[in-house]
């Protein structure tokens, strides 16, 4: 099964810009697909994964450098299903959790990302498009509809969670186990638990 993982490489998560300077943007964004590579290496299927970035990166996978924007790039890539695109920036990924979607036999599998994003999809079906940014989902969703496409909507805490904002490392703190984890601890991110919703900060 072909899985395509975007790959912003040269910009990466401006809104952690508040927390992360452009290097360690850079460094964590790197972190957060070595782990979503590492999670689809523990998939019990074979899977053929390209990095689709935004510029050369060196990684255990193919890459492929497409500098378009992100949808014209990945519907590029959708001509020949079944096709998945798993989002990069999904530290918390388990193998599990990416089986649950590769293993559906509907048209379309989705999982949202909080705040209506679209953090991963198995599309069969080559009708299926992307159209991101904003509340992606919902237009995915509409999408689907408008071409016939059986849909299963794939609910998985794990898939949804995007690192996107500095409240999401917090996320990665308390429930990751890989590079994109050691990469905070490293940076001098611990777990505030004082008083009210537990929150990442650094020394
Ligand atoms: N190939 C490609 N991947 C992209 C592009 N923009 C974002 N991505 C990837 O798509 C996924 C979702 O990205 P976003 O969280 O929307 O964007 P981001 O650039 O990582 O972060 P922000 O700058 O904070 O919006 C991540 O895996 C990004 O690395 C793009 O223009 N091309
Ligand atoms: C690419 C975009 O990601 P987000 O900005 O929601 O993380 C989306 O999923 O439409």
């Amino acid at each position: 099964m072909r899985i395509v993982v975007p790959f912003s490489a040269d910009r990466p998560k401006t809104r952690l810009g508040k927390v992360l300077t452009p290097d360690e943007r850079r460094e964590f964004a790197a972190a957060m697909l070595a782990d979503v590579l590492a999670a689809l290496g523990g998939v019990d299927r074979d899977l053929d994964v390209t990095v689709l970035a935004t510029g050369p990166v060196e990684v255990e996978a193919s890459v492929v450098v497409d500098d378009r924007p992100l949808t014209t790039a990945v519907n590029d890539r959708l001509d020949t299903a079944p096709t998945a695109v798993v989002m990069a920036d999904l530290a918390l990924a388990t193998p599990d959790a990416l089986e649950a979607l590769l293993d559906s036999d509907a048209d379309l599998a989705i999982a949202a990302g909080l705040g209506g994003g679209t953090n991963a999809f198995l599309a069969r079906d080559p009708a299926f498009h992307v159209d991101y940014h904003g509340a992606s989902y919902r237009d995915h969703l509409a999408i689907a509809r408008e071409e016939g496409i059986s849909v299963r909507e794939v609910d998985s805490r794990r898939l949804a969670v995007d690192i996107d904002e500095p409240a999401d490392l917090t996320e990665v703190l308390l429930h990751g186990d890989g590079a994109a984890r050691d990469w905070l601890v490293d940076a001098g991110f611990e777990l505030d638990v004082g008083g009210g919703r537990v929150e990442a900060v650094r020394e």
